[in-house]
């Protein structure tokens, strides 16, 4: 798809989405950047977003290429048509958007700057050619009442031309074949058969379908702003106060982010205490907390607190930026059906042109009798040379699909990924981190050595195991901790990780290795410990030596994750295989088979990193396509081999998020046998639109040879059917979810009334719904619940929602499009209780529902544990623990796991409300959360 600027390409019409990549001027002005270092520091490169409503064809994305291609300070284009979206990246200075909109519009191309993140214009109205258009062709069909109004038709051609011709000169100009060229000819030849009638029908045609056509996918990109307008363009420093362009913030920069504030770049919290709505992120909305120490991704809310964010990254790397240019460049990567599209489009078009002049020439030259008729058939086969809704039939679908799934926090990486998604007959998992949460507690801990205290082991132990990121190692980090001691990491040498069996490092001059029983052969000894005589119970072994003498051993357990049961049934009811593939025990292996209800068919324990990319292999070879999901460094081998590797968690191993091709923005892995679908629906409608398309031109073509050239159906074939083929693509939007009436994290039913945010809020009460008897212990907890929110905060939110003014809000709380929970424990509309009460910080005690978050960041900020005992005034209300509450240990995990909303699980248990049900309703992630 690349073409000289200045040359022509043959008269060849271009289908397709390419990106015109200037290689050469991107070249010159890389050197001058790195040349010049003054100058460098005025080359503002910009990326300019564009909307193009004449973008209505593939065939005019030479044309846009073309025009931009031929002016000086343009970088780089792409051009994306299901969102008729141009994305500019030029030198400011050189030439400004005014100038590249000025250029667009000169070609009739309807172009308009698009501020990054506003929403697409949407004429409502058609143009005013369309309607004078149709309204002169209406009256022309009076002919058969009073013949001379037949010229009205004509009058109808010539009002409804200008944008066509005007559009035609352009790509002449540029040496572009596009459908208004096409279409131009045969306008001109309908007229020449003194066919004014089917000339106007034929402009009218065209240009009803094209403004319908822009509607409909200015619609379809509605989700592409949002997702570009998630992070905000402006930071506030810290220190200053002073707000500065996102862009500009380098990396290491400590940016303040208030309550009700959205966070502009990537970066990890250093002071203050706040609870973060990710859902932009990970299509699941339930506050998470953070404090010191957690990361914080760019685009999510800051609901309550305030916080400051020292970045990570800069503004255009920002996990959320990155998610938006996937969609944006999602073309680049064509699928294999894209790419034999294409590469079938680009000879159908010349083909046809030549067999159309070869009908048109021969015959008159020939002097056969009819020659009108030849002619016209020559038309016909011209207006079907543009294969369109053909070319728009992949891309459309995968934008859409693409955008569906980003909305549902999944990072597909392109329209081939969910090509190969579809085919997927086998999942592998790997099992820590993805089918397990991945967050061990310690069960034993014990020295076997006389010579060695277990506060010796202790200390040891857990400043070697400081610099593993295994995720066994911060459960054993937290045991130290807990046990007072505190790890030193920079007591630490020659640290050694050894993959799949564990790691080793030197501390006060002792060589010490940490591992499963595999690490024995590390430290030179022959054997292990026996565990049983030693009667330590648990799943997961680990040993410790000392050179080669065993001093220590513990034990480890770790839990499944709540949806892997029912996303394993999922993938199966899909009839997909799943297997198992971990570097852990055959004991664990099989302790995660049991609680999985034996879903797994394949299962290989004991794995290096070198196993599982074989057994990927064989797994490839033996039974089909393969996806492989993982969250370790460990795992990168494995996802890069399979057909479609998935990554866990945006927090996931970075190693692991780059090389896969998928990634769950949240660890919910029911997402997986979701994209699987997904992507098979894609398919099919990719399938229903390529039939469509062929079937309306081979329709019109055979039509034509049979003897009825009909060049308005020939018309409607072309522009109707792309129409059609948008409309169709756009169906996968929609969302029916059946997410709705299930609990996100618990993946099994609610209640009708009960959203999924909200479901998830009322914890293990959502499948206690499914049991009708413990269904009253559930109200019961409700009931409590409204009474502790009415004997703590003043207003509750439905109180807001249902009567502002006596909730003495003077400012006004956006409660829009969300849920809210009345004080009879019913969810209804409103979701946006974050909002609502972070608007305000300081109507937060009186302000909604969800006054727990906002008080319990007014209490429980700061990570001493003074603080944390002042923190959940329910709490202390209804434990009568006014002081205690709430205490944990300063391990930072384990911090998050206990003090969502500050409740934790020994309260729970003091208030009676053991499994659900704390507090407010709020808390009930706990049954998930919290590991006590
Ligand atoms: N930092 C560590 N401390 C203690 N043991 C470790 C450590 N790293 C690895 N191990 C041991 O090595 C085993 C295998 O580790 P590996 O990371 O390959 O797999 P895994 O994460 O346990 O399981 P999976 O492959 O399913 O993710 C662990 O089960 C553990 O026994
Ligand atoms: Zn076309």
């Amino acid at each position: 798809m690349r073409k000289n600027s200045n040359g022509c390409n043959g008269g060849q019409l271009q289908g397709g989405f390419a990106l015109h990549s200037l290689g050469v001027k991107r070249k010159i002005l890389k050197m001058e950047e790195q040349g010049s270092p003054k100058r460098s520091k005025e080359v503002r490169h910009q990326k300019s977003y564009f909307e193009v409503l004449g973008l209505c064809c593939p065939s005019e994305v030479p044309l846009i290429e073309n025009i931009l291609s031929s002016l000086d300070g343009i970088q780089k284009v792409s051009v994306i048509v299901p969102s008729k979206m141009v994305i500019v990246i030029h030198d400011n200075l050189m030439i400004s958007q005014l100038q590249i909109v000025k250029a667009l519009n000169q070609a009739r191309l309807e172009a308009t700057v698009r501020a990054y993140g506003t929403d697409a214009i949407v004429k409502k109205w058609p143009s005013p050619y369309i309607l004078a258009s149709g309204l002169l062709l209406s009256a022309s069909m009076f002919k058969y009442f009073f013949h001379p109004l037949k010229w009205l038709a004509i009058v109808a051609v010539a009002a409804g031309l200008p944008p066509i011709v005007l559009r035609s000169v352009a790509a002449i100009r540029t040496c572009t074949l596009d459908t208004n060229i096409l279409l131009l000819v045969a306008v001109g030849g309908a007229v020449a058969l003194e066919d004014y009638t089917e000339a106007g029908f034929i402009v009218l045609l065209f240009a009803v379908a094209t403004w319908l056509e822009s509607i409909a996918s200015l619609k379809a990109t509605a989700g592409m702003s949002t997702l570009m307008r998630m992070a905000p363009q402006k930071a506030i420093l810290a220190e200053t106060g002073e707000v500065v362009d996102a862009q500009d913030v380098k990396i290491n920069t400590i940016l303040a982010v208030k309550a009700g504030e959205v966070i502009p770049i990537d970066g990890v919290v250093v002071e203050g205490q706040s609870e973060v709505d990710e859902s932009s992120l990970t299509g699941e909305s339930f506050p998470v907390v953070k404090q010191p120490q957690s990361p914080v991704w760019a685009g999510t809310l800051n609901i309550d607190g305030y916080i400051s964010v020292r970045t990570t990254a800069l503004a255009e790397q920002s996990a959320v930026a990155r998610m938006a240019r996937l969609v944006e460049e999602a073309q680049n990567r064509r699928s294999k059906t894209q790419t034999l599209i294409d590469s079938c489009a680009k000879y159908y078009t010349p083909a046809v042109v030549t067999i159309a002049s070869g009908v048109a020439v021969v015959p008159t030259l020939m002097r056969v009798p009819d020659t009108k008729r030849w002619f016209r058939l020559a038309l016909v086969l011209l207006v079907s040379a543009c294969p369109c809704a053909l070319v728009l039939s992949t891309p459309v679908a995968t934008f859409c699909a693409l955008l569906r799934a980003a909305r549902a926090g999944l990072f597909i990486k392109g329209g081939d990924v969910l090509e190969n998604l579809a085919g997927i007959t086998v999942v592998a998992f790997d099992k820590t981190g993805t089918l397990t949460k991945g967050e061990f507690t310690v069960m034993d801990f014990r020295s076997i050595s006389s010579n060695v205290s277990l506060h010796t082991l202790l200390y040891w132990v857990s400043s070697i195991e400081s610099k593993s990121s295994h995720p066994m190692a911060s459960a054993l980090v937290d045991y130290a901790k807990s046990n007072s001691i505190k790890p030193k990491p920079e007591n630490v040498r020659e640290f050694h990780i050894y993959p799949a069996e564990g790691i080793h490092g030197e501390i006060d001059g002792k060589n010490i290795y940490i591992g499963n029983k595999r690490i024995a052969s590390r430290a030179a000894c022959k054997t292990v410990p026996n565990m049983e005589e030693e009667g330590m119970e648990g799943i997961n072994y680990g040993y410790i030596f000392l050179d080669m003498i065993p001093i220590g051993i513990f034990t480890l357990s770790d839990t499944c994750r709540a949806g892997a049961a029912q996303a394993l049934k999922s993938l199966k009811s899909l009839g997909i295989k799943c297997a198992m593939l971990t570097g852990d025990s055959n004991e664990a292996a099989i302790h995660a088979q049991n609680q999985l209800g034996h879903a797994i068919e394949i299962i290989h324990a004991e794995l290096l990193p070198e196993d599982k990319v074989r057994l990927v292999g064989d797994l490839k070879a033996g039974e089909g396509s393969v996806a492989m999901i993982g969250d370790g460094m460990n795992d990168a081998p494995s996802l890069a081999m399979a057909d479609v590797g998935i990554s866990m968690g945006i927090s996931g191993s970075a190693v692991a998020k780059e090389t896969s091709h998928i990634t769950l923005m949240s660890n919910d892995i029911s997402k997986v046998p979701k994209a699987i679908r997904l992507a098979r629906k894609t398919y099919f409608t990719i399938i229903q639109n390529i039939f469509f398309s062929v079937i309306t031109k081979v329709a019109v073509l055979a039509f034509a040879f049979a003897g009825h050239p009909l060049l308005w159906a020939a018309v409607l074939a072309d522009v109707g059917t792309c129409l059609v083929v948008i409309l169709n693509s756009m169906m996968l939007l929609r969302s029916k979810d059946k997410n709705k009436n299930h609990c996100a994290r618990h993946e099994h039913k609610l209640l009708g009334s009960h959203e999924q945010s909200q479901g998830c809020k009322h914890g293990h009460s959502c499948h206690e719904h499914e049991k009708g008897e413990k269904e009253k212990r559930h109200e019961k907890c409700m009931n409590q619940d409204s009474q502790i929110e009415s004997s703590t905060a003043a207003h509750c939110c439905h109180e807001s929602v249902a009567d502002k003014a006596n909730a003495k809000q003077e400012h006004s709380i956006s409660i829009t499009d969300g849920k809210v929970e009345h004080g009879d424990g019913l969810l209804k509309e409103n979701t946006s209780k974050n909002v609502a009460c972070s608007h305000k910080p300081d109507m937060r005690e009186s302000c909604c529902e969800s006054h727990v978050i906002c008080s319990s960041s007014k209490f429980c900020r700061g990570t001493d544990k003074e603080k944390h005992g002042e923190c959940c005034i329910t709490h202390r209300h209804v434990c009568g623990k006014e002081q205690q509450g709430c205490s944990s240990s300063s391990s930072q995990g384990t911090i998050e796991r206990r003090m969502i909303n500050g409740c934790c699980n020994s309260y729970r248990k003091r208030c009676g409300k053991k499994d659900s049900c704390c507090a407010n309703g709020n808390v009930l992630l706990l049954p998930e959360i919290i590991l006590e």
